[in-house]
């Protein structure tokens, strides 16, 4: 049986969710972080269909446009500008970031998670390459030209922190789907055989 995680990470660039009153009272958080078109959203949903029930998952709030098929309260809470605002100013969020244009609460996170004491596991998803994480934005059809030249620039910035000692626990290279979802799914299970490799600086 796995570990009981909540999920509170995921988002455009670096995302950590979750109001602060639901910090208190979560298992041992999970942190996924990458680049927008790395593929978070990919493997939350695989693990939440695989393992219905097991994994919380903390929504974020945005003041972006929802993209066609996603919900609100499901992929994030759509919020107008000022009401993100509002809430930022009443300190409702563990942090909050400006990201290509919007607001997200909370985000730009891994740093500064790092300063609470939630004590996360932190998963960075890479792409295998920028060229390859720009096919997947263009495919994705969710991008304008511009936007979809500033993701690939913070991307490299991502990438570069990632390389950091220590600013991660995990990291895995999202190449093959499958294949890192399987060691996305490892990771989360402890598996301690699979996940020797993906250990950050190993
Ligand atoms: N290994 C892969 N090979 C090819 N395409 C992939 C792979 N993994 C994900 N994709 C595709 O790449 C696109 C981006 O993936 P996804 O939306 O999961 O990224 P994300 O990290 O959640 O992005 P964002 O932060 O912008 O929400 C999607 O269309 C997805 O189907």
């Amino acid at each position: 049986m796995c570990t009981k995680f909540i999920v509170i990470g995921y988002l455009s660039g670096f995302a950590t969710r979750c109001a602060k009153r639901y910090v208190s009272t979560m298992p041992r958080p999970v942190v996924i972080s990458g680049p927008s078109g790395s593929g978070k959203s990919t493997f939350l949903k695989r693990i939440m269909k695989e393992y219905p029930g097991a994994f919380g998952f903390s929504v974020s709030h945005t003041t972006r446009q929802p993209r066609p098929g996603e919900q609100d309260a499901v992929d994030y809470h759509f919020v107008s500008r000022p009401d993100m605002e509002k809430a930022i100013a009443n300190n409702e969020f563990i942090e909050t970031a400006e990201y290509s244009k919007n607001l997200y609460g909370t985000s730009e996170g891994v740093k500064s998670i790092k300063k609470t004491t939630l004590n996360p596991l932190y998963i960075f998803i890479e792409p295998p390459s920028l060229a390859a994480l720009e096919a997947r934005l263009k495919g994705r059809g969710t991008e304008t030209e511009e936007s979809l030249q500033r993701r690939l620039e913070i991307a490299k910035r991502e990438m570069e922190y990632s390389r950091l000692d220590g600013a991660y626990d995990y990291k895995i290279v999202n190449d093959d789907v499958d294949i890192a979802y399987d060691q996305f799914r490892a990771i989360l299970k402890d598996d301690a055989e699979t996940v020797s490799s993906l250990q950050n600086g190993s």
